[in-house]
Formats: structure tokens, C-alpha cells, sequence
């Protein structure tokens, strides 16, 4: 017998599941994973069932019927759902939202999630009118094309405009249709393979290492060097994938800045590539993930939350650039598109190979205790020589915008020689404040507790935690004098400078202020690749993995700040960084180096990392971390709280101290004042903590959160949990 009530997964921030009746003619179809239509108070939301039971503890007269059963098969399959419970759990985040985050942004609106129709355009009548056509060349094109057979609008319309369509169709030339959707699943039959180098033994005992783990759970870490063949190795382990009609999803940071990679995948296996970033409209979202779900799709590549996509064939997941600090959500559902990977991979039994150049500590650690297959790759592939790293010591130095002068020397040798240099620097903008020279006032964000930065090609000052704006002002705000100065450097004074200290080159800024916008950034690359600019200033946009084999010299302006960092984790970001720009240097026939400027060159992190190099530089900084008893060697969560009156946040945090204080095991810290104490008009707060094992993490919470939800206080501030924080800003 079919059951009467069902448990439905909603999108409320809620930690619960809940009941609702299943009407007699919806019984058959409420399969678990379905989605549904309910109300919900006085709204209607889109819901999924998790499961089917017989009774509940609510009276069955106070249940709520469900309206409506949307799909014919689950969105979610059993083990995806099993999975997102996990997830749940783990993250100690309402499954509602764990559930709806799970799917594109169509299906939680509860539109249709099978393909069923796609649009087709024919001819119309017997007789050619092409001669009739003779004044219309594309609508002649068009009309002839189709006259040899139907073809899909899509592919159409990325030849001919919508004007062509509109002109045959009132000549009643062509008529649009509805044909039904056909997946072609057997693409893995016609695979048309390009050309291959032959590997290295590196990349060749990684390849047959990982392939191994054919339709089998294991996690490989790939640690290669910048420009080792990472991709290679990646591309070779799934050709025998794709041969046997199995998927592989890519996880890579931002594709926006990749779109080489994607090329390349599509070139060696003549296949279309399903992409899916956040550059994409709902709809071209979905149809992804449809194509994905039906197996028509051998390759998908995506960013964070692509790690969602339903594959029906999985053979394999790969997370490149895994030490990339994108992949941790940042606010809602704080999961780790990683560390999700990782439990997806074992559910799935499949393997999950984990690269980088600079392997995050966590996923060292998984190697080096052999809990993950470990290959490393220390060679550059090809004939690229490795990049020469050095560093200039600038203290009592004059700095011309940011630049001592042995470094401007240095910076004309490479351009002379035809070479492009690359300068990085971390902030974004003109200049990071504006003092007044007369009484030192310095605009700060009123909602924030930070200075303006100065923006002046838009002549305006914005806060980077806000995004508040306002006009420059002509004089101080304070004072009234008008002698208002910038301190500091920003992307866009170096490109000023630069392009002052070399008048004759062409320099261009790769930093989110001129890259606003879907193609833009896609055509600067481009320029750059073709040789239109000599000088190249970027924030780390510029530091992820793109292949310019052109540039020879690699500026790090300045790397003094992050060296005195209160975060733990800030010298292995600063490592993970210097060590990825190096690797934008001498990737082809040119030899590379790499110059930072720094007040302070014996310091054991420079000194350690460009002399021995990440893999050393990492082994050391695991020990450090071990005998300080962080993570990975314990595990942390991290209590937010935010509020307009900072007592409020305060208080509640040492509310739920106390609501821990009797639990054995649980080392707590704070509250205490966020790294960034006031942000957008609110003052922010944390608890940090910290168990000797994940599970004492979640077994603490489990018990103590029903608590903290009841303080007096939890509904006045804003507050979340984030497990395995990575960042305290
Ligand atoms: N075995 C090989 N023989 C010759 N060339 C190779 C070989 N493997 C890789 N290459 C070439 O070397 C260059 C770098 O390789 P690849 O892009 O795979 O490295 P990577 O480690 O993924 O780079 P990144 O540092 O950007 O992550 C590419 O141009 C690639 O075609
Ligand atoms: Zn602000």
C-alpha cells in the first residue's frame, strides 16, 4: 500500500523536515527525490519529498495537503540525497537549504526539469524561392540551409540574426516547430581524439596510478609544479573514461580566466564541453545540468557549485586548484566544494583526483598520512626551465610608484627584450586612503571600519566592504583645505606609473574594476596572448592559472603585509600566491624569474620558500601547525554574530559560550572582535571552536545548538556556524 504523508525537504531556514498528506491520486507518483508544490503558511513553496511514511506526530486533521507532484522521476537520486543528509549534518546547516542550493535556480522555481521540447525551424511550401531571395543574401543563406533539412534554433542562432528569421517568416518562407527532445547519449562512440604528447615517466606513473582506481573510491592528490602537466595527466587518466561512455566533472576556480583549459578538453576529444559558471543565464544553466543528468555530457567543467551537477554515468571527479579558497562558500551554507567532493567520490565510488601546485595543508596532510594516493610531479613539462626566484630588499630605498630603481632596471631589460612582465599587487583602485596633508583626517566608511579607497579614473571613493561610494571630495571634509594626498598603491597608480616610466610599452590592469563585464575580460586575455601589451598589473585574478608564455619577469610589489597577518592561515596563502604568479613566468621557450619586494628578506617564510620551494615550504608549515595543535591536526567551528549595538552580538556569543562550558573536549576561544570589527554599520563577533576530532565538532553542536537557538538573544542578532572556517576577516 502506498503511504499517506510525506517528509518534505523546504526552503526555510529551518532544521527540520516536515509533514504533509499525500492525496489519494498524487500517491503514486510522490516517489522520494520528486519535487512538490506546498503551502507553507500563507505562501506556496517548492519542496522535495525525502520520504514516505505511514504516521506522524502531527495529527493527521492538522496536515497540509500537497498540491501538486512536479516531476515524473527524482531531481535528486537516492544517493545524492543521501549525500546532501551528510552535508546536513556535517555543516550543521537546515537541509531545507542544503537541498534547494542542490539544485539550478530553475528547478527550485519549480519549472520542468525534463528537456521535452526543443525549437526547430523548417522551410514552408514545395517550391524554391531562393531566386525570389536574390536582394536578401542571409535570408537566402538561411532559407537554403534549411531547406536541406530542420535544424535547432539554438545552433542557428549563433549564425543569424534574429532579423533573418523575422523576413522569412512573414514571406512565409519558414516556420518554427517543437520537435521532441532526443538526447544522444552514445557520443563516447565517435569520440574524435587529437593529438597527445607522449607523458613523462612523472606524469606517467600518475596516470597509471589513478587509473587504477577505475569505477573504484580513492582520492589521488597530484602535486605538480606550475606548468608540470597537471592537465595532461588529467586529460590522459579520462580518456579511457570517456572511451567506456563514463562522465567526469571538473571543479576548477573561475573559468572566466581558464577558457584555454576548456579549449583544450574540447580539442582532444572532440567533444562539447558543458560549462557551467556564473556567468550563465538560469536557462542555460539548467540545460546543462539536464545534459549532465541524461549522460549526454562526457565532460563537464564548473565552478563551486557545479560539484551539485547529477552525473549518469560518473567516472570520475577532479578538483584543480584545489588549495583555491573559492570552493568554501562564504556565506549561507558554508560548505567546501572540496571537501564535498570527497564524500560525493566515496557515495559514487569513484575516484577523486585532488591537483595543485600548492596543495592546501589539509589535503597534504591526507597524503603524506597516506590516507590519498600522492604523486608528485617536480619537473616542468616540455622544455620550460624552472623560474628563478628572488627577492630585493627595498628598506631605505626612494620607491617610485611601489618601484625601487634596481626593479624599473630590471623591468626595461626583460622589455627590451621583447618579453612581458607581469606585475601583481593586491589591492584594487588608485589608492587604499586619502589623508588630508594638512590636519591628517582620513575619509573612513561610516557603516564600516575602514578608509575609502580612491578610485580616480571614476573620480569617486569606495569602501571594498560595502561597496559604499561617493564623489571625490575637492577639499577635506574636516578642515576645508584642499590639500587631500593618496597613501598607498593601488592596481590602477601602478598602471599610471608604469605607463609613465615607459612611455613606449603598452601596459594593461587585470583587476575586477576592468574586467566588469561577460566578454571583456575574455578579450584582454586575448590581446595579451597576441603580444598588444607589453605590461600586464593584476590583483590574483591574474595569478590563476592562465598560460601566457610570453612573459618573462613576474613583479610581486609587496608582500610585507600579509607577513604580519593575525590569521594562521595567512602565511600559506601568501606562499600558495607567491608560488602561483611565479608559475606565470618562462612557461615556454623564455627562461622566468621572479623578483618580490620586501622590508623584510630574512624572514623564515621567504627565506624557506624561495630557497627550497612550496614542497618544503608546506612540509614545514604542517609541522608548525601541528605543534600549535591547528588544523588539520584539529578541527574548528567558527560562531558569527553581527549586530547594529556591538553589546548585543557580545552578549549572545558569551551566552553560548556557557552553553558549551560543561562540554568535555571542546576548547573555546572569545568571543572576540572580528579581524574587520564593524562592517556595513554592524559590529562583529566569534566564538571559535576547536576538538581534538571532526566528530567532537559535530557531537558539540548536536547537542548544544537547540540550545543557543533558544537564547533570548538569537533572534535579535544576526549569527551562523562555519565549519572548518577559513577565513576570520
Ligand atoms: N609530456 C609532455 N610533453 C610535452 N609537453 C607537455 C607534456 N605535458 C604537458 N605539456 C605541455 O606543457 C605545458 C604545461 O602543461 P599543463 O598545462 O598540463 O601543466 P599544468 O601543471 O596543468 O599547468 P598549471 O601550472 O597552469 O596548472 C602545456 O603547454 C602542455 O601542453
Ligand atoms: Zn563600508
Amino acid at each position: 500500500m502506498t503511504k499517506p504523508i510525506a517528509q518534505i525537504a523546504l526552503p526555510v531556514p529551518m532544521r527540520r523536515l516536515f509533514d504533509y498528506s499525500l492525496p489519494e491520486p498524487l500517491r503514486a507518483s510522490a516517489l522520494p527525490g520528486v519535487r512538490v508544490q506546498v503551502p507553507f503558511g500563507s505562501r506556496r513553496l517548492v519542496g522535495i519529498v525525502v520520504t514516505l511514511k505511514s504516521e506522524s506526530d502531527v495529527p493527521t486533521s492538522k496536515l497540509r495537503n500537497i498540491t501538486e507532484v512536479l516531476d515524473s522521476e527524482p531531481v535528486l537520486h537516492a544517493l545524492h540525497q543521501k549525500w546532501l543528509h551528510w552535508a546536513s549534518q556535517y555543516y550543521q546547516h537546515p537541509i531545507g537549504e542544503i537541498y534547494q542550493a542542490a539544485l539550478p535556480v530553475s528547478l527550485r522555481k519549480g519549472l520542468p526539469a525534463e528537456q521535452q521540447h526543443i525549437k526547430m525551424w523548417r522551410t514552408l511550401g514545395d517550391e524554391d524561392a531562393a531566386e525570389s531571395l536574390k536582394r536578401a543574401p542571409r535570408q537566402k543563406a538561411l532559407y537554403q540551409l534549411l531547406k536541406q533539412q530542420p535544424l535547432t534554433d539554438a545552433a542557428l542562432k549563433q549564425e543569424f540574426s534574429p532579423q533573418v528569421f523575422k523576413g522569412l517568416e512573414e514571406k512565409s518562407l519558414i516556420e518554427c516547430y517543437q520537435s521532441d527532445y532526443e538526447p544522444d547519449t552514445q557520443w563516447f562512440k565517435h569520440l574524435d581524439m587529437g593529438p597527445a604528447p607522449r607523458p613523462n615517466v612523472e606524469q606517467s606513473l600518475a596516470i597509471s596510478g589513478i587509473n587504477q582506481l577505475y569505477q573504484q573510491f580513492g582520492c589521488v592528490l597530484l602535486e605538480g609544479v606550475t606548468g608540470s602537466g597537471k592537465t595532461e595527466v588529467y586529460l590522459q587518466c579520462i580518456e579511457p573514461l570517456l572511451k567506456s561512455g563514463h562522465q567526469v566533472l571538473i571543479l576548477v576556480p573561475e573559468i572566466g580566466l581558464t577558457p584555454q583549459t576548456v579549449q583544450r578538453f574540447e580539442r582532444r576529444f572532440g567533444l562539447p564541453v558543458g560549462l557551467l559558471h556564473s556567468g550563465l543565464t538560469d536557462n542555460e544553466r539548467l540545460s546543462v545540468w539536464q545534459k549532465a543528468r541524461s549522460g549526454e555530457l562526457g565532460i563537464i567543467i564548473g565552478t563551486r557549485s557545479a560539484i551539485f551537477t547529477p552525473l549518469a554515468r560518473p567516472g570520475m571527479i577532479i578538483v584543480d586548484e584545489e588549495h583555491d579558497h573559492s570552493y568554501k562558500q562564504q556565506d549561507g551554507w558554508r560548505y567546501h566544494a572540496r571537501d564535498m567532493a570527497v564524500v560525493r567520490a566515496s557515495l559514487e565510488n569513484i575516484p577523486l583526483v585532488l591537483g595543485s601546485a600548492t596543495p592546501s595543508l589539509e589535503s597534504l596532510n591526507n597524503a603524506l598520512t597516506g590516507k590519498y594516493r600522492h604523486y608528485l610531479l617536480k619537473q616542468r613539462a616540455g622544455n620550460a626551465e624552472p623560474v628563478k626566484q628572488q627577492m630585493l630588499d627595498v628598506k631605505d630605498q626612494p620607491l617610485k610608484y611601489g618601484l625601487a630603481a634596481g626593479m624599473q632596471d630590471k623591468i626595461a631589460q626583460h622589455l627590451q627584450r621583447g618579453q612581458q612582465v607581469m606585475l601583481f599587487i593586491n589591492r584594487r583602485g588608485y589608492a587604499p586612503a586619502l589623508i588630508c596633508h594638512h590636519c591628517g583626517h582620513v575619509e573612513m566608511c561610516q557603516r564600516c571600519d575602514t578608509s575609502f579607497t580612491l578610485h580616480r579614473r571614476q573620480n569617486k571613493l569606495q569602501c571594498h566592504h560595502c561597496g559604499d561610494a561617493k564623489p571625490l571630495p575637492r577639499a577635506c571634509p574636516s578642515c576645508q583645505q584642499p590639500q587631500l594626498t593618496p597613501v598607498g598603491l593601488g592596481t590602477e597608480q601602478l598602471e599610471q606609473g608604469l605607463t609613465e616610466l615607459f612611455p613606449e610599452y603598452r601596459a594593461v590592469r587585470i583587476d575586477s574594476d576592468a574586467t566588469r563585464g561577460k566578454q571583456k575580460l575574455h578579450q584582454l586575455l586575448e590581446d595579451i596572448q597576441q603580444g598588444d601589451y607589453q605590461l600586464l598589473i593584476g590583483t590574483q585574478i591574474l595569478a590563476k592559472g592562465h598560460h601566457f608564455p610570453n612573459v618573462s619577469l613576474v613583479v610581486i610589489v609587496d608582500v610585507d603585509a600579509a607577513l604580519f597577518s593575525a590569521d594562521y592561515r595567512a602565511a600559506e596563502k601568501l606562499a600558495q600566491l607567491i608560488t602561483q604568479v611565479s608559475g606565470r613566468a618562462g612557461r615556454a621557450h623564455v627562461a622566468g624569474e621572479l623578483w618580490l619586494q620586501t622590508h623584510n628578506p630574512s624572514h623564515p617564510l621567504l627565506q624557506d620558500l624561495l630557497n627550497n620551494g612550496y614542497q618544503h615550504f608546506a612540509r614545514y608549515a604542517l609541522s608548525e601547525r601541528q605543534f600549535a595543535n591547528l588544523p588539520p591536526f584539529s578541527h574548528q567551528a567558527l560562531v558569527r554574530a553581527e549586530s547594529h549595538d556591538p553589546r548585543q552580538a557580545f552578549e549572545f556569543l558569551s551566552q553560548a559560550r556557557t552553553c558549551f562550558a560543561d562540554t568535555d573536549g571542546v576548547l573555546l576561544t572569545g568571543p572576540l572582535p572580528a579581524l574587520v570589527e564593524k562592517r556595513q554599520g554592524r559590529f562583529r563577533f566569534q566564538l571559535l571552536l576547536q576538538t581534538a576530532k571532526r566528530t567532537g565538532i559535530q557531537q558539540a553542536l548536536n547537542r548544544r545548538l537547540p540550545q543557543m537557538e533558544s537564547l533570548s538573544l538569537a533572534p535579535k542578532v544576526r549569527w551562523s556556524v562555519d565549519i572548518d572556517p577559513q577565513d576570520f576577516s
